[in-house]
């Protein structure tokens, strides 16, 4: 027993995903399956037209790429993607239905058969939103500190290594921030813990407001925070740290009905050639924070190499 071509054309359509066929040159020949098409669908946008003629430059190019390395390596390749409304070049019905992002997993196969002369591949494509919005969730909850919302230590000592071994390899300058709430414990023991809480969330929210989107800024425990600097020179770190400092110093604290006067001591260092790992540069802002602290606290202090003597 065997089974007809409409058969299997009927089998194959009750397949949940989304399953294109494409030759080498980017066209799409059929689609098949979808069963579980969920608002928008790649596939009969594209059944009948070239990658070019659907998606923008770039994300032809890319599905171009994965089709040929497809058939050049001849294996299967598992790719991740994103489709968003702006990779769309049609003025379609069918785009129009594509209001946000849409995250998709392809297999792409390549077929023994030629199509037409040409080689060709199978495009399973599933759709895996919910699986990625799961997945951001559970990153940004691990490199997260609770209390605060900033980053947390593992994120910053993941970004510091990161930063490290670009600063080495093109001598991108890279300034950090060592920075510590002055006499906190004074704070917690005064108004109570939950006020001091509140501190600690509004410092950050504070430093927030000085910073650039490239900056990471992480919460090392207690009341310390790090603060990374991608592209910044000592001297623009130092007064970036300075900002900051006026910013906390002039900010109005209120917790629970206590008006809270708060002050932060800062220590800035970068990230040298001589270096030979990420601990020097982190141990030179703790160098320059712990002078900032003993001469006074309230200050931004540059780390100088007399602070190690
Ligand atoms: N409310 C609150 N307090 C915390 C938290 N983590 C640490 N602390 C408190 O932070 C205080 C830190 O005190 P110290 O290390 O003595 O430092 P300090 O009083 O800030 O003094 P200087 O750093 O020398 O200016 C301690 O009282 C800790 O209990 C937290 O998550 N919430």
């Amino acid at each position: 027993m065997h089974l007809s071509t409409p058969q299997l054309l009927e089998i194959v359509a009750a397949f949940p995903d989304s399953t294109l066929v494409f030759t080498e040159d980017g066209y799409c020949i059929a689609h098949l399956g979808d069963q579980e098409a969920h608002e928008f669908s790649s596939s009969r946008l594209l059944t009948g037209r070239f990658v070019s003629d659907v998606f923008s430059e770039e994300k032809a190019k890319w599905f171009l790429q994965q089709i040929r390395n497809s058939i050049f390596e001849q294996r299967l390749r598992v790719s991740e993607y994103a489709i968003s409304p702006d990779d769309i070049r049609l003025p379609n019905c069918e785009s129009a239905k594509l209001e946000r992002e849409h995250w998709f997993e392809a297999r792409i196969l390549p077929l023994n058969s030629f199509i037409d002369g040409q080689r060709a591949v199978v495009w399973a494509a599933r759709n895996i939103n919910e699986r990625y919005k799961l997945e951001q969730q559970l990153r940004r909850l691990s490199e997260t500190d609770e209390l605060t919302g900033a980053f947390n230590r593992r994120r910053f000592f993941e970004s510091l290594a990161n930063h490290y071994q670009t600063f080495h390899r093109h001598f991108l300058d890279c300034s950090l921030i060592m920075l510590d709430i002055d006499n906190f414990k004074r704070i917690n023991d005064q108004y109570g813990h939950p006020c001091g809480d509140r501190v600690l969330k509004q410092v950050y929210q504070q430093i927030c407001t000085q910073l650039r989107e490239v900056d990471i800024c992480a919460r090392m425990g207690g009341e310390e925070f790090a603060i990374l600097l991608p592209n910044t020179k000592t001297s623009e770190a130092l007064r970036s740290a300075e900002r900051i400092r006026i910013a906390i110093e002039e900010y109005t604290f209120t917790t629970l009905n206590h008006q809270v006067d708060v002050t932060v001591s800062l220590g800035v260092s970068s990230i040298e050639v001589t270096d030979s790992n990420c601990d020097s540069v982190l141990q030179r802002a703790d160098d320059a924070l712990y002078h900032a602290k003993k001469t006074g606290r309230n200050q931004a202090v540059q780390f100088l190499e007399e602070f190690s003597i």
